[in-house]
């Protein structure tokens, strides 16, 4: 599969609570690859939770910094990488997914609100419908389409992700 793969990077998006900082990390042990989660990241350099600077500085500020970690971790190969719900909406941040393979997770609204129901560190949870009306036609435009069912687990997410990235790299070349 490594050799497959040849390094190419692996990016999940989709909209917040879909799997992907649990399904990337997934990803990343069953490839050999490195891990990144861009809000880990985020948090790391702000030294402070997410929905705190979303508080003190505002979404603006989370924006720059969200794209300045990405355009740091797109420089490494072989890797996967958890992204934030929001990172599609700039399109400057396209042109640094777009040199790796972009997966978009896709689940139901309703699995979502479940899953989000008692999360404390994501601002924008109250605003999840609108959002994913809006971005949905931009995490359509990603390479590689998982419809996500209630039952699975992160494990089989990650197994079917696996089982199609060959297919999607003939496809890119
Ligand atoms: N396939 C899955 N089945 C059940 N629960 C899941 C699945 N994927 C993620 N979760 C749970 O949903 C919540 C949100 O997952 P997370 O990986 O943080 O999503 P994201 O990074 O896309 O916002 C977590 O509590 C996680 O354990
Ligand atoms: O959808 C969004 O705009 C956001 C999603 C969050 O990440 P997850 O998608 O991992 O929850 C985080 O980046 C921030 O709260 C903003
Ligand atoms: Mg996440």
């Amino acid at each position: 599969m490594n050799q497959l793969l040849q390094g190419v990077d692996v990016y999940l998006i989709g909209i917040m609570g879909a799997g992907k900082s649990t399904i990337g990390k997934i990803l990343a042990r069953k490839l050999n690859y490195r891990f990144f989660d861009t809000d880990i990241l985020i948090e790391r350099v702000a030294g402070k939770k997410i929905a705190d600077i979303f508080a003190a500085e505002g979404e603006e500020y989370f924006r720059d910094l969200e794209t300045q970690i990405l355009k740091e971790v797109s420089a490494y190969r072989s890797s996967a990488i958890a992204t934030g719900g929001g990172i599609i909406q700039k399109p400057i941040n396209w042109s640094y997914l777009r040199q790796g393979l972009i997966v978009w997770l896709d689940v139901d609204l309703e699995i979502l609100k479940k899953r989000l129901s008692k999360d404390q560190n994501r601002p924008l949870a109250g605003k999840l419908e609108s959002l994913l009306e809006k971005r949905y036609p931009l995490y359509s435009q990603a390479d590689m389409h998982i419809k996500c069912s209630s039952n699975q687990t992160p494990k089989q997410v990650a197994d079917s992700i696996i089982a199609r990235i060959p297919a999607m790299i003939m496809n890119k070349k």
